[in-house]
């Protein structure tokens, strides 16, 4: 395709089969992208020319039928054994195998298994190794493995979700993904070395900037355990856009249809009007519209958060990884609550039409839902977020100046609202940052209280993890608001554009207020009169948004082919496409369905049964 942005090439390999998941997404997401960042030169050589070009076709296995969540307790093994220079791989509990990984039953020769690493008799805990499970030949399973698809699942029936084992499998002991690696003199490209030590090893030894395992099994670690775990904070990074991206799709399908759709008489007698005029329709789509907006923007900034951070990890300053670790972990699960939940209301707002696979709504919906649960599950990643703005609390109390996105934690709560009846935008922002302090110091006095009261840290945490994950979502809550409102302040757009923006972006702000009330209002932040403002003004700018709403998503320009939604058409022919749908479905290739003589017949006319039976024979 000649597309070098990653997302950019995601989304058109994407538009082929749109949400179909294609049996080569892990290749693409994950496999490719593991070997770029982990692998060193030589193996990147040795590997990326045959992953590129389809000959090595891989996934990543790390899930395990006992693990997902909880990396360092994956029972999968690779033992060094320093005679033959091997990594024996070993699954030696039921609750090892891997279980999960996509394109992992039948599709690929190859994948990434995360192990436990275990040299000269003491575990390193997870690494990543390069593993052959098929043969490249005829494809046949290779020995010491056992593999297959999982069944059948609540969506993603495109792709080859699997199980994996293995058997005292023996590798090269080069096949343990090493990044960068230094031989005698280090090439000046190679200067990562102050993340791991200068050896002299023999060139085939690739050292890693990671982590090594030299011949004799010595292990040499890196900097930071946590590097390993670098393509899950890649794909976390990537899945904000994707879930914007569902949520934008649905908002498109239900708001177009509901400019099409009329129902009911507005008075006795009168015209039915579009769906779309009724306040309460667009009580439940024009946030979401907002919200599909604000989460473009989101998954725009941390992406690039993400390139940015990985451009200085790459060349050795790992200073931002915990920002970005939090920053990617709690925004993955932000969005992808939001999409999940508002792509349902999208499917509910188009009736009955909405549950057809004719609407494209359930093929968004299953594709987008599963993100709540891979890639680090919702709340354990929301509580990894949680875990840093407790430090950030910390240090603020200690009078240490915080990163950007974190200032506001430790600010003085006693302040009150500054909203008007003009909802200025700057008052949405400290409104979202009072709350998002007052979580957070809130979460932490409970910490606090619980270990003063005699809890031990994990006690106090886990008593404390409710209000964690409050203080976590309200963080990233503020993040994508104050990150609209800065597009929209700092973006150069036409007045017109900028009119129309500035609704979406105040509606985004106001509703979130009003549905999460008790947050923002628990410590008298809001008096009664501004929330008066607040409703009022969200109710106002339903009408202000109404003439643009069908442009707002038009400006989306997804295809219909990428929509593939029989509501969501540009044309807007509707009822047409759903009469051309339903006469091209399979079953009405005939008049008389062939199980009308084996199961109906009986019932209707016994007496002729044994024609049926006739029949049943053919
Ligand atoms: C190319 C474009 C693509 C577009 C993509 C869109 C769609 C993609 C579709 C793909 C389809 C399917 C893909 C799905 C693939 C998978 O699901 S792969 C498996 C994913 N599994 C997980 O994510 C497991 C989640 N668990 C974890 O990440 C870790 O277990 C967890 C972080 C929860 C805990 O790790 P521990 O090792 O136990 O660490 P802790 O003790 O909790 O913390 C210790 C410190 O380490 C810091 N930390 C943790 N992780 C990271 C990290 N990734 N980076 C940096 N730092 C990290 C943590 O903050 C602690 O620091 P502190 O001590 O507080 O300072
Ligand atoms: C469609 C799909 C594709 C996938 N693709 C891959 C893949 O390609 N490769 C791969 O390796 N894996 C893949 N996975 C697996 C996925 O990464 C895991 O399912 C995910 O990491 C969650 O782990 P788990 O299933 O063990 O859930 P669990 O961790 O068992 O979660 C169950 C519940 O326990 C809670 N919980 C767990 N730990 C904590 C904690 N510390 N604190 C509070 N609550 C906790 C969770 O919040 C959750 O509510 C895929 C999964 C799906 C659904």
């Amino acid at each position: 395709m000649g597309i070098t942005d990653m997302q950019e090439a995601f989304y058109y390999r994407e538009c082929a089969a749109a949400h179909e998941n294609s049996p080569l997404g892990l290749h693409y997401a994950m496999f490719l992208p593991t070997i770029n960042k982990q692998a060193t030169p030589e193996q990147k050589k040795k590997w990326l020319p045959l992953a590129e070009n389809y000959k090595m076709i891989g996934t990543y296995a790390q899930t395990e039928l006992g693990h997902g969540t909880f990396i360092r307790g994956l029972e999968t093994t690779a033992t060094y054994d320093p005679k033959t220079k091997e990594f024996i791989l070993d699954s030696p509990t039921l609750t090892s195998k891997k279980y999960w990984p996509g394109c992992l039953g039948k599709t690929s020769n190859h994948c990434v298994v995360m192990a436990q690493l275990y040299t000269q008799g003491k575990s390193h805990g997870p690494h990543m190794f390069m593993v052959q499970i098929r043969s490249m030949e005829d494809h046949s399973v290779l020995p010491g493995i056992e593999v297959g698809v999982i069944g059948n699942k609540f969506g993603y029936g495109t792709n080859d979700n699997g199980f994996l084992s293995f058997d005292k499998l023996r590798i090269p002991r080069e096949n343990m993904l090493m990044r960068y690696s230094q031989v005698g003199r280090i090439p000046r490209e190679n200067m990562l070395m102050r993340y791991s030590q200068v050896s002299r090893i023999p060139r085939e030894n690739m050292l890693m900037r990671y982590s090594q395992v030299h011949e004799d099994g010595t292990y040499v670690k890196p900097q930071n355990a946590k590097l390993a775990y670098g393509s899950m904070v890649l794909i976390r990074s990537s899945i904000v856009s994707d879930a914007a991206r569902g949520l934008a799709q649905a908002c498109v399908i239900s708001i177009r249809y509901s400019a099409v759709r009329r129902q009911t008489e507005a008075y006795p007698g009168g015209e039915e009007p579009q769906i779309l005029d009724y306040q309460t329709q667009q009580y439940r789509l024009f946030p979401l519209l907002a919200s599909a907006y604000s989460l473009q923007l989101a998954g725009k900034y941390v992406f690039n958060t993400y390139l940015e951070v990985n451009d200085q990890i790459e060349k050795g300053n790992l200073e931002s990884m915990p920002e970005l670790h939090a920053l990617s972990a709690g925004l993955k699960a932000f969005s992808t609550y939001e999409a999940s939940a508002g792509i349902e209301v999208c499917r509910i707002c188009c009736g009955g039409h909405g549950y057809s696979q004719a609407s494209g709504l359930p093929k968004i919906y299953v594709d987008v839902v599963p993100g709540c649960t891979y890639e680090g599950e919702n709340t354990v990643m929301m509580l990894q977020t949680a875990r840093y703005l407790m430090k950030c609390y910390s240090r603020a109390k200690q009078g240490q100046k915080l990163p950007g996105f974190v200032q506001y934690i430790g600010q003085n709560l006693n302040k009150k609202s500054c909203m008007s009846e003009e909802v200025a935008l700057g008052c949405l922002v400290m409104a979202y940052e009072h709350r998002a302090a007052r979580l957070v110091e809130a979460a932490a006095m409970r910490m606090q209280s619980l270990i003063q009261g005699g809890k031990k840290q994990h006690e106090a945490w886990n008593g404390s993890s409710v209000q964690l994950f409050w203080a976590a979502k309200a963080h990233c809550h503020l993040f994508c608001v104050k990150n609209f409102v800065d597009a929209i302040q700092a973006k150069s757009l036409s007045s017109k554009t900028v009119t129309v923006m500035k609704s979406v972006c105040q509606l985004y702000g106001v509703h979130g207020i009003l549905e999460n009330l008790g947050e923002f209002m628990q410590d008298g932040f809001f008096s009664g009169e501004q929330v008066g403002y607040l409703q009022r003004k969200m109710l106002a700018l339903f009408e202000n948004i109404r003439p643009n709403a069908v442009a707002l998503v038009d400006a989306f320009d997804y295809p219909d082919m990428v929509l593939g939604s029989c509501l969501g058409r540009y044309d807007g022919q509707v009822y047409q496409a759903l009469y051309d749908y339903a006469k091209s479905a399979p079953m009405n290739q005939t008049e008389i369905h062939s199980t009308y003589y084996k199961h109906l017949k009986p019932l209707i006319n016994p007496e002729t049964t044994s024609d049926a039976m006739q029949f049943a024979k053919l």
